[in-house]
């Protein structure tokens, strides 16, 4: 052991006691129960659902209810206060409407104060007093304290809580306490939440989502494919940025852009006036069935078509110069015969419609128009200078990663790139091989570098930026493929498809999974895989659970325009002391029917696997750090105290 270390320990723990009490106190929290780790992914910007999930901690929050008071309470009442746990302000002001006298709703706070406290104490269970005082509402902390320690054995100090619960309803308090005590509750749910990617696009509130998080009180993120896009984007990748505003432009986004992160879209908006008209391929998706004028329609028409455009000439150069990318199949704009208004591909020739090349010269079909160009710029100096964007999106690389081994597990958004055989695919990197681990490692290195130096655009990290969006061995696209120009412009089907990496049938097979979390140094026998990015389509009978349970995939389809594919609204798992359960959300409407209606939104849950035991915190991640810990003040003990 360190001797410097040591003496630095030594300042903290100065006597014998001390190192002794933070022993014991640290050999008991071995002792506890796991925490309940909660995984999410593919929320694509749908902040409401998202919340409601998190809210009710994937249904936590009601099994933990019905525990306790299933006896004492009818259905409705039990709906009811799990609706006023998720959301405290807004249910406690339906409830107090509907009082008459002051006299019943004194009643009524006593009641419920006893209620939540009594949760609380429950969801609180197996964790340590030092953490649930960190999950209290700060300025009622002693209060709170207080009335949960008092123990009914100890009846003569009934009047002394009575008084005191009297004395908040009657200084106007009770409000505030609930709410706080319904945020502990949450909190307590659930100890650690993994977002395993894809927070951004699609859907209206990617950045409502973000900010969710920075508060969140323990959270980790696994970059999805269309993470690293915003964070490519913010790298100084133009073409990355191109396409974060072009799939805004495609689901009716355009205000995160503009309202949200503050960019002025005026200079791109005047270059679509200029050179584009109304065209079907490039109506905005309507997924809520919010109203747009025919002029506001228009607008986005033509913008979707110009920034389409910017990304499609952008990407050749890169192309050109990265030859490892292995992309010139993609050189797409150079196959087109602008004459006859069609396109060669893999040596089959397709008419094209609904085109829209007004900007491009058939001899240079790449070159970009001054217009163009200055326009790109433009955008990139803002997005780089939007001071929320650069919040949200050090958040990200501070928080996140391309995949993550905690507790066993191995997190990842995409896949781990296969070859059919099942070996892991090979790239070289300037000059050298890489795969597995080894290649995910890589990647995430050049992406760290493309953060660290903005004004680099156009160097070798921040073309690997967009490879991981569109490269065939990216872990996050995992398909040979990205066929944007072609579902646009070209009417056969059978263009549109993105041929998937093997990962993708591999990952079905047990042997293939155990292999795969070897290679990540995780224990195959009792390690699994979560795995996000490719929607589940349980409408036609898709399983979640796959490989014998060593594959567990969550997209469930948070995102609207992917429900009809999956049928459902979204999975998420929940991993606490006693398994992992898998649980299935139905649509969810909205925030104001769970309020009236009290009923939740149905979550079916799916035993994936029962611990024999109780996993302890010994056994996670928190839990060898703690023994490295106490291991040193051990150490600290011998070398100091005991010689
Ligand atoms: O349906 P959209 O929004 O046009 O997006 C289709 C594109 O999205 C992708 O599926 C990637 O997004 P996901 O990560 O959500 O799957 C591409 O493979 C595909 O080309
Ligand atoms: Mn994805």
């Amino acid at each position: 052991m360190n001797l410097k270390y040591l003496d630095l320990l030594a300042q903290k723990y100065d006597s014998e006691e001390k190192v002794a009490t933070e022993i014991i106190n640290l050999e008991a929290i071995l002792n506890l129960p796991k925490g309940t780790e909660h995984f999410v992914s593919d929320l694509h910007g749908e902040y409401n659902a998202f919340q409601h999930v998190l809210r009710n901690g994937s249904g936590n929050v009601k099994v933990k209810i019905r525990d306790l008071f299933k006896d004492e309470l009818a259905e409705k009442e039990l709906n009811e206060f799990a609706t006023l746990v998720y959301y405290p302000e807004e249910k406690l002001q339906l409830i107090k409407s509907h009082f008459t006298s002051k006299r019943e709703l004194h009643e009524w706070y006593i009641e419920i104060i006893e209620r939540m406290l009594k949760l609380v104490s429950y969801a609180a269970s197996k964790y340590t007093r030092s953490k649930l005082r960190k999950a209290l509402p700060k300025h009622f902390v002693y209060i709170i304290e207080e009335l949960l320690y008092k123990t009914d054995e100890f009846t003569n100090k009934k009047e002394y809580y009575a008084k005191m619960v009297d004395q908040v309803i009657a200084l106007g308090q009770a409000d505030k306490l609930i709410v706080g005590l319904a945020y502990t509750i949450q909190r307590l749910t659930v100890d650690h939440l993994h977002v395993v990617g894809d927070i951004y696009d699609r859907g209206p509130d990617p950045h409502k989502i973000m900010d969710t998080l920075i508060d969140y009180h323990s959270v980790d993120v696994q970059w999805g494919n269309h993470d690293v896009l915003w964070l490519g984007a913010f790298s100084g990748s133009k073409v990355c940025l191109a396409n974060i505003i072009r799939i805004c432009a495609r689901y009716n986004n355009l205000d995160i852009i503009e309202d949200v992160y503050g960019i002025n879209l005026r200079p791109l908006l005047n270059l679509a006036e200029s050179y584009y008209e109304d065209n079907p391929a490039f109506h905005p998706k309507r997924i809520t069935g919010e109203n747009l004028t025919e002029q506001e329609q228009l607008q986005i028409t033509k913008i979707h078509q110009a920034i389409s455009i910017i990304q499609f000439k952008l990407e050749s150069p890169i192309i050109k110069r990265r030859s490892c990318f292995d992309m010139e199949d993609r050189l797409l704009l150079e196959k087109v015969d602008y004459e006859k208004n069609e396109v060669t591909i893999h040596g089959k020739t397709y008419p094209l419609v609904n085109t829209c090349f007004a900007t491009i010269d058939p001899e240079q079909p790449d070159k970009l128009l001054d217009e163009e160009q200055q326009v790109i710029d433009k955008l990139l100096f803002s997005i780089q200078h939007s001071e929320k964007l650069a919040r949200h999106m050090n958040f990200l690389m501070k928080k996140g990663g391309l995949y993550l081994q905690y507790n066993g597990n191995l997190l990842i958004h995409g896949c781990i790139p296969l070859e059919e055989n099942g070996d892991m695919k090979k790239m070289e990197i300037e000059g050298k091989n890489y795969a597995g681990r080894e290649l995910l490692d890589v990647f995430e290195q050049y992406l760290r570098h493309a953060f660290a130096h903005p004004e680099e655009t156009d160097d070798f990290a921040t073309d690997m930026a967009w490879y991981q969006w569109t490269g065939e061995n990216s872990s996050l696209f995992g398909k040979r493929e990205m066929t944007t120009f072609e579902r646009y412009f070209i009417e056969e089907k059978e263009t549109h498809k993105e041929r998937k990496n093997p990962y993708y049938h591999l990952r079905e097979d047990e042997d293939m999974c155990r292999k795969m979390l070897a290679e990540f140094d995780l224990n195959p026998e009792h390690g699994r895989i979560i795995n996000g990015h490719t929607p589940v389509k349980e409408i036609d009978g898709e399983n979640p659970i796959k490989a014998n349970g060593k594959m567990i995939v969550i997209d469930g389809g948070f995102s609207k325009a992917y429900q009809s594919t999956t049928g459902i609204a979204g999975y998420t798992l929940l991993y606490n002391s006693f398994g992992m359960q898998l649980v299935a959300h139905q649509l969810f409407t909205s925030k104001e029917e769970v309020l009236s209606d009290g009923t939740d939104v149905l979550s079916i849950k799916r035993l994936v696997d029962e611990e024999l035991e109780r996993k302890k915190v010994r056994e996670t991640n928190i839990g060898s750090q703690l023994q490295q810990e106490i291991a040193n003040l051990n150490s600290l003990r011998k070398h100091r105290y005991m010689d």
